[in-house]
């Protein structure tokens, strides 16, 4: 999957600029930066939900039933259905059948919560389901805008090996996080926004090498310009 020449507006307010890069298959791209930088409205675009203002967004292999799955930032599910009824409802649109519904359930281990009404969960258990619902009939693609958020250590962890699971199967797995240490120790390739631009692009691991430092929230240090405590807000004069 590609970007080429992107940039997004909202109105007169221009959020990114000028983004071009690839996303293979079988990796886990993490994009990080600081709040209000532009990756909600870039995963939005690559998840087809946004048009972008100019460039253009390319995927291949399109010949699969459910091309791109997404979780938003803040996933809501319909009330009056439970979790079960809720999942069977997304795999029939997409195809998938219902014992997709539930093995996606029990992946993100849920399975306990099957029959409970989706308005009666907690915040990191509604996130869990949505990380199901976006994984429902296997897409070549899987957009996660902060798929841990919310989430306790061990639930975080989890929801990134499930990441690693999916991009093991061939998967392109796109995800933002604020979480730098689970980042550099689980993405193939980091992607560092600021202020709507890519600043840094590749593994963890060459991007600290490049800098010579030790950790990922180094490499962050040293390439955001923001500065700390407060927040860059794209079309408001200072
Ligand atoms: N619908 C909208 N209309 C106008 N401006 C918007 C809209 N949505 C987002 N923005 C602006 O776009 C900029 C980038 O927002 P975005 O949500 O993409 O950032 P982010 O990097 O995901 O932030 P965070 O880490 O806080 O989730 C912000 O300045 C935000 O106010």
């Amino acid at each position: 999957m590609e970007i080429t020449s992107a940039d997004y507006n909202y109105g007169s307010v221009e959020v990114l600029d000028d983004i071009t890069t690839t996303f293979g298959e079988g990796t886990i791209t993490a994009l990080i930066g600081p709040n209000g930088s532009g990756k909600t409205t870039l995963l939005r675009v690559l998840a087809g939900l946004l048009e972008p203002t100019n460039g253009a967004v390319r995927y291949r292999g399109t010949d699969a039933t459910r091309r791109i799955g997404y979780l938003p930032q803040q996933p809501a599910f319909r009330p009056g259905f439970t979790v079960l009824e809720t999942l069977q409802f997304y795999s029939s649109l997409v195809g998938a059948g219902e014992a997709d519904a539930r093995k996606r359930l029990e992946q993100v281990g849920l399975e306990d919560a099957a029959e409970r009404p989706v308005e009666a969960l907690s915040g990191g258990m509604t996130r869990l389901v949505g990380i199901a619902q976006a994984t429902i009939g296997d897409p070549p693609v899987i957009v996660l805008d902060e798929p841990a958020s919310g989430l306790d250590p061990g639930m975080s962890k989890h929801v990134f090996e499930i990441a690693t699971d999916l991009a093991s199967a061939g998967t392109a797995v796109l995800l933002s996080s604020h979480d730098l240490e689970l980042v550099d120790r689980t993405a193939d390739e980091v992607l560092i926004l600021d202020d709507g631009r890519v600043v840094r692009h590749g593994p963890p691991g060459s991007i600290r090498a490049e800098l010579g430092v030790e950790s990922l929230r180094a490499v962050y240090e040293n390439s955001v310009a923001a500065e700390e405590g407060t927040v860059r807000v794209q079309g408001v004069s200072s």
